[in-house]
This record gives C-alpha cells, sequence and structure tokens, in this order.
C-alpha cells in the first residue's frame, strides 16, 4: 500500500445490516489534483468518505490516507485530513470565531495559532461579519462556509468535501471552485462529491464513478479535451450548415428513403433524435484541434459559423455513457 501521501483505498467495503453501502471500491486521489467522486444517490459517496475520513470502520479492504491508515493510525490520519459533511452541524451557541478556535483547540494548535487561523479563515470564506455572530443564525449557504473554514483550520493535506456546494450561491460557488484550485495547486489532495457535474467539471482533474457501492470507472477529466467526443454546432443558416458538413464528411448523406413520420425532413441520421434542437447540429470531433479546423474551414467556405462547443461537459458524458451500459 503507497504511503506517499494522497488518498489510497482498495477493496473497500461497509454494510449497515443487510445493506451494502461500499461493496468493493478502490479508488486513488493524488497530491496536487482535485478528484471527483461521482455517483447517484445512495451510490455509497458518503459512506466512503465516511471511511476515509476515520468516522467510520471498514468491514474490509486497505485504505491509506496521506500515508496513514485511517483505522489503526486514526490520530495520525486525522490530523492530515479535513472533512466537510454534506449537512454541517453548528454547536448553536457558538460564535463562528469560537466554533473555528474549538475545532483548532481539539486539532492541539497553541491558542494563539487557532485564533489568527479563525479570523483568516472567516474572512476566507466571506463570514468576518458574522464572526462574533451565533452560528445558529446563519443561512445554509453560510453554514457551508463555516463547514469549509472549519475543514480547513488545521491545514491539512487531504481535503475530503462531501457536497459541499449544495446551498452556495453562484458567487461562493465560484470562490468555492477557486479555493479549491488553490489548495491543489499548493500540493492538496482534494476529493469531492457532488451531483453537479458542470461544476465538478470546472474543478476536477480526474474523477472515479461509482455505482451500487463499487468503482465503475476512472477517468482524467483534464485530458479529455483531445478525447473525442460530441460538439454542438449553430449557424446563420442551419439548411446551408447541414450541407457542408454532409459534404465535407463531418455528417452521413441524409438516408435516401422516405423520413419516417415523425423526422423532419434533412435531419441527419447520426445525430440522436428528440435532444437537439432543430437550429443546431452535433457532430462527433477529435477534441478542440479538430474543432478548430472545421471553424476554419466553414469559415473559409462562407457558412456563417454562430457557435461551436463541447455538447455537455466531460464529465456529465461519461456519467450517462455509464447509465447506457446499465441499461
Ligand atoms: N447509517 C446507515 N444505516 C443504514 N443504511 C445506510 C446508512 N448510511 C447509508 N446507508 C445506505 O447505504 C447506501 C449508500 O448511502 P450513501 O449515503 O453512502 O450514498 P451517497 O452516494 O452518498 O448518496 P447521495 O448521493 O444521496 O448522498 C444507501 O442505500 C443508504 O441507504
Amino acid at each position: 500500500m503507497s504511503t506517499v501521501g494522497g488518498i489510497d483505498a482498495r477493496g473497500v467495503r461497509r454494510a449497515f445490516g443487510p445493506v451494502r453501502a461500499v461493496d468493493g471500491v478502490d479508488l486513488v486521489a493524488r497530491p496536487g489534483r482535485v478528484t471527483a467522486l461521482v455517483g447517484p444517490n445512495g451510490s455509497g459517496k458518503t459512506t466512503l468518505l465516511l471511511v476515509l475520513a476515520g468516522l467510520l470502520v471498514p468491514d474490509a479492504g486497505e485504505v491509506s490516507v496521506a500515508g496513514f491508515d485511517p483505522v489503526t493510525q486514526g490520530l495520525e490520519a486525522r490530523r492530515r485530513t479535513g472533512w466537510m459533511p454534506d449537512v454541517f452541524g453548528t454547536w448553536d451557541s457558538l460564535t463562528c470565531r469560537e466554533v473555528l478556535t474549538t475545532v483548532a483547540a481539539a486539532y492541539r494548535l497553541p491558542r494563539d495559532v487557532g485564533t489568527s487561523r479563525a479570523a483568516e479563515l472567516l474572512d476566507l470564506v466571506h463570514l468576518g461579519e458574522y464572526a462574533d455572530a451565533p452560528a445558529h443564525v446563519l443561512s445554509r449557504g453560510q453554514k457551508q462556509r463555516l463547514g469549509l473554514a472549519r475543514a480547513l483550520v488545521h491545514d491539512p493535506d487531504v481535503l475530503l468535501l462531501d457536497e459541499p456546494a449544495s446551498g452556495l450561491d453562484p458567487r461562493s460557488r465560484v470562490d468555492l471552485r477557486e479555493l479549491v484550485r488553490r489548495l491543489a495547486a499548493r500540493g492538496k489532495t482534494v476529493l469531492i462529491s457532488s451531483h453537479v457535474l458542470t461544476e465538478l467539471d470546472e474543478m476536477a482533474d480526474d474523477a472515479v464513478f461509482l455505482s451500487r457501492g463499487r468503482t465503475v470507472a476512472t477517468r482524467s477529466v483534464t485530458g479529455a479535451a483531445a478525447e473525442r467526443r460530441p460538439w454542438r454546432i449553430t449557424a446563420l443558416d442551419t439548411v446551408a450548415l447541414r450541407a457542408w458538413l454532409t459534404e465535407n464528411g463531418y455528417l452521413p448523406p441524409a438516408p435516401a428513403a422516405e423520413p419516417g413520420p415523425m423526422a423532419e425532413p434533412g435531419s441527419p441520421a447520426a445525430e440522436p433524435t428528440g435532444s437537439v434542437p432543430p437550429d443546431e447540429v452535433l457532430v462527433d470531433l477529435d477534441g478542440e484541434a479538430s474543432a478548430a479546423a472545421l471553424l476554419r474551414a466553414a469559415v473559409a467556405d462562407g457558412v456563417a459559423v454562430s457557435s461551436l462547443a463541447p455538447a455537455g461537459g466531460v464529465l456529465e458524458q461519461a456519467y450517462l455513457a455509464l447509465e447506457e451500459e446499465r441499461r
């Protein structure tokens, strides 16, 4: 088992009575990278994160977090792990500042370090004006932000974030994304679960997909720019665009047979029906270089292309492909 920082989990299982919440998970999350943990409701994400945080003992498997086993070396592992649960329970009678200084004391930080760390983190998550307000007055999104600050108090090497963006307003989501990227740039290992795949797309370097308690796929997010995937194109004249794409081999020739009763005349056979608005065309392209080449050629031939962009994010496409496989 690797002990070189990051997270390394092999064959992890955890059941609750007859429910096999985690039923054979393998996961590697590397330092300096953001790893997305993706899966449908009930696929075992929270259970796995609790195991990694040392808050649940697995029934089987090997786990290393920042080089330590959260079960047999719990103290060492927890000292290096920041955990943000999906719902943050606060001690309601404490102020926001006291919540953080109490956590700092629990991690045995010297009092003055805890005090300055609390002030710094409250500013970081834009809760400075609530520093001396009782935590129970915070809104749900503000509580999430305090939860994030709490996870960072002891400057952990590994961050486990369970649905950190839930309840956050758009500005706070952007702040979260930037903060997560900064933490990774400083060498932290970040494992983050979310259902909002577009958000993870912009944050994550790697992704691990869970389904029914098992790892079903792992993939790189950053490497996907060069991969073959569908792109969405629009032009001022859709008919001319379709004709050009067909002529240049991007779309198959329109079928000679009579279109079916529901088909639009001239709709290309390659496109999935029902999901593409009539003024958009989907084509499979081998990454950004191919997209740039298509755009250049179309414009040179006088096709007034008005937009060209990947159809959906990398994670969304990978997720939907897995769902397809399950059918
Ligand atoms: N304490 C518990 N007791 C009994 N069953 C549990 C417990 N915790 C989780 N489970 C079950 O384990 C399975 C996995 O739950 P888990 O919360 O890990 O999923 P999740 O992927 O985090 O889901 P979501 O996306 O909805 O948050 C579910 O079937 C859930 O009902």
